[in-house]
């Protein structure tokens, strides 16, 4: 059985379509509810949106009326300082439901509040202003000014705001050399790679100090060892600058590096929200399980996942604890030690199974597969 599969067994899920219930203390950054966006004529669009507000099934009225639902029923929190990842397969509607919290993108149905504020109630003048100001956005082309330097492209924003020049330029030019571009600055965007050109559009919005980051595919286009420098950047600045950050991705790996929770996207639909650690473990869908590899889950896998079982008697003895959530690495640092076993702990300090060194050697033995 994979780790996925024996947690599941111990908490199955409940999640049909995922409500997302996770509210912190305060107004959160970000609340989206009951949002549907669907496609089609606009009467039937309208006949699709009246019955589903009368109480019909979505996906009932979505079929009889023959419209297409991008976003269908979506609710969601983002508190302040979060990084929400919101994953999910190409058409799934990430993009569509990430476009509402500025705006973008109109809802058929339901809204989103920034800060407790409706977006649907914003004149074109106020979301203008929410753009410049509040939220940001990069985008997974950077669509940058082909006829403005890269240092012009970054100090746009703070130009629209009226800032002296040397104050633009001097905020430019510090986000260019954190983003590896001052060698870059006086260039023309045709003549950049196409990562470069990502960090352009990311230091462009960096640069306007939003409080609201909204990042769709941000370094897809960027090679292996420049993506792995800019989400590990990307966190630490988001947690230095007390950033809110919603953050679109395909890929689970970058979503475990950046993610404080992760919500899943089928079909329009929010299948499920949570930790990193949670949507590993315990995929709520088959959809959402495919999302990871064994190996990957056999990497993340904590404590309390490895942990034996107490039976009664014949455990052996661990003066060593962990808890439960104690990663991989830490188990194997315990065991390293000398250790023959470990206890695992839950949150009150009880013990609540074993790890010996066989148990963790098997389950290192599949995640490194077999010889080629
Ligand atoms: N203006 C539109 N008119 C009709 N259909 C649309 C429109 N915008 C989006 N869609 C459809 O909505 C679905 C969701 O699109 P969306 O771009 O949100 O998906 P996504 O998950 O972001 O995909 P990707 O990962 O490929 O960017 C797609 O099937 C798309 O064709």
């Amino acid at each position: 059985m994979t780790v996925a599969a024996t947690a599941a067994a111990a908490e199955p899920p409940s999640v049909e379509a995922a409500t997302d219930t996770a509210v912190g203390a305060g107004i959160p950054a970000i609340a989206v509810d009951g949002l549907w966006k669907l496609f089609g004529p606009s009467r039937a669009v309208r006949a699709a949106a009246t019955a589903i507000r009368q109480g019909a099934d979505g996906a009932r009225a979505v079929a009889d009326h023959g419209v297409f639902a991008a976003v269908a029923g979506v609710s969601l929190t983002v508190r302040r300082r979060e990084i929400l990842c919101v994953m999910g397969l190409s058409g799934s509607g990430k993009s569509t439901l990430v476009r509402h919290i500025n705006g973008l993108v109109a809802p058929t149905l339901g809204g989103v509040r920034i800060d407790g504020r409706a977006v649907e109630g914003l004149s074109a003048d106020q979301l203008r202003e929410l753009r410049t100001t509040q939220v940001g956005m990069v985008f997974q082309s950077a669509s940058l000014f082909p006829h403005r330097t890269v240092l012009e492209n970054v100090t746009f924003g703070l130009e629209v705001r009226g800032l002296p020049r040397a104050v633009r330029e001097e905020r430019a030019r510090d986000w260019l050399g954190r983003l590896h571009l001052r060698d870059a600055e006086d260039r023309f965007p045709t003549e950049l790679s196409g990562g470069m050109q990502q960090r352009v559009g990311l230091a462009r919005t960096l640069v306007t100090d939003p409080d609201i980051l909204l990042l769709d595919e941000p370094f897809s286009a960027l090679d292996p060892i420049i993506r792995r420098d800019l989400q590990a950047q990307f966190v630490t600045l988001c947690r230095e600058l007390d950033k809110t950050a919603v953050f679109i991705t395909h890929d689970f790996e970058e979503a475990l590096k950046v993610a404080d929770r992760i919500g899943v996207m089928v079909g329009g639909r929010l299948v499920q929200i949570g930790t990193p650690h949670e949507i590993l473990m315990r995929p709520a869908t088959e959809q959402v399980a495919a999302f990871a590899t064994d190996g990957l889950r056999r990497r993340h896998a904590r404590a309390g996942d490895l942990a034996r079982p107490l039976t009664t008697g014949g455990e052996p003895a661990a003066r060593t604890r962990l808890p439960a959530d104690a990663p991989l690495p830490v188990v194997l640092d315990a065991l390293c030690e000398g250790e023959a076993a470990v206890a695992v702990v839950d949150a009150a300090g009880r013990v609540v199974g074993h790890l010996d060194r066989a148990t963790v050697l098997r389950h290192l033995r599949h995640a490194v597969g077999d010889p080629d």
